[in-house]
């Protein structure tokens, strides 16, 4: 049954999903190269009191971004802007909590468009619905956008690669999300696997497929390339519920903390399909089964 929460309520409660899916996605180990319960991985300077730190520092943003979303019913232009002014509040946020580290800013770009579609759509909308609806609000222009924004190490990999990056995944509608990583993890699950494996294996399917900038800019396509073969061979042996799948992770690890890089972005995809998995459960209903008599604004969802 899908419990109908007040406005206001509702993106309290979508904030402390958004939250709790990076807090569950930091504390999730044995994660190659990244922050875990192991330590900073190869961030020499991020560890997990700081990542904790920083996803708690990430609430009063993600409340905002669902309440204008509530409020203004339409992906729209006018949506981006409000929705841009917020995110790069909700940065300056999260550099206060961690003393001027980047934590978490491809997390709030991923989870608050997700989050502000969900707000905008009638509860218990599906992950397809949500993830496509987050792709109309990304594909606005952005006008607020600080010429240094440029220089963003993101912006450096899509220059220098031509990969499209986080900006690209969202526009396209978050395809790795819907396509691999929500599919895996209820896969993995389905194969009663424990919930930790189901979590990693979604992180290692990521892995396996996106154009990481992070990789990109710390390792160059050598890295991306040794990340990505590393990570499907932890999937070819039956994943991380397997020894031998257990194994090819372990190598992994070693592989990726000798190149000095750090799957962040896989990291990012993974806390955003934790955030869908909990606040869109298999089964949900798609936008064609939404009577438009629930919303005035079906017509942008079909
Ligand atoms: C559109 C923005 C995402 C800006 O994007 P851009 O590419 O210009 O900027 P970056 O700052 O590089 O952010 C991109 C981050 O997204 C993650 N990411 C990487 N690849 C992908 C991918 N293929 N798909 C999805 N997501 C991806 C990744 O974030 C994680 O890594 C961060 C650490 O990165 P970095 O600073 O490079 O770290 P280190 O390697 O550790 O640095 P050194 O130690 O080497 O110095 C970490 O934060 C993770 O989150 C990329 O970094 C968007 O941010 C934007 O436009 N914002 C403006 C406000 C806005 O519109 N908000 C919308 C509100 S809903
Ligand atoms: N666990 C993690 N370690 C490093 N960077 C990250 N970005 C998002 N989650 C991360």
């Amino acid at each position: 049954m899908n419990v109908v929460v007040a406005a206001p309520l509702r993106s309290e409660a979508l904030a402390a999903h958004a939250v709790g899916a990076l807090l569950d996605e930091v504390e999730l180990t044995p994660k190659p190269g990244l922050v875990d319960r192991r330590g900073g991985g190869t961030h020499t300077d991020m560890t997990l009191t700081l990542m904790r730190r920083s996803a708690h520092a990430l609430y009063r943003g993600f409340v905002e971004m669902a309440r204008t979303a509530a409020e203004h019913l339409l992906p729209d232009q006018n949506l981006r802007v409000q929705l841009a002014a917020i995110g790069r509040r909700t940065e300056a946020d999260m550099y206060e909590a961690t003393g001027g580290v980047n934590t978490h800013r491809g997390a709030i770009w991923a989870l608050g468009l997700l989050t502000a579609s969900a707000a905008l759509l009638p509860e218990g909308s599906s992950a397809e619905d949500l993830a496509r609806t987050a792709g109309l609000i990304a594909r606005h222009p952005d006008p607020g956008c600080p010429a240094k924004a440029l220089l963003s190490h993101g912006s450096r990999a899509r220059a220098q690669y031509g990969v499209p990056g986080a900006r690209g995944q969202a526009q396209a509608g978050f395809p790795h999300l819907i396509d691999l990583a929500l599919p895996t993890l209820r896969r993995s699950r389905a194969a009663r696997v424990s919930e930790v494996c189901a979590r990693l294996d979604t992180l290692v399917a990521l892995m396996a497929e996106l154009d990481d900038t992070c990789v990109l800019h710390r390792g160059g396509v050598h890295a991306l390339e040794a990340v990505r073969d590393g990570a499907s061979r932890v999937l070819t042996v039956g994943g991380t519920g397997t020894a031998a799948g257990r194994a090819r992770l372990s190598q992994l690890d070693r592989t990726i903390a000798s190149l000095g890089v750090s799957p962040g972005g896989a990291a990012d995809l993974l806390a955003a399909t934790l955030l869908l998995d909990r606040i869109a459960p298999a089964g949900s209903i798609r936008a064609q089964h939404v009577s438009p008599a629930m919303t005035k604004e079906a017509s942008w969802r079909n």
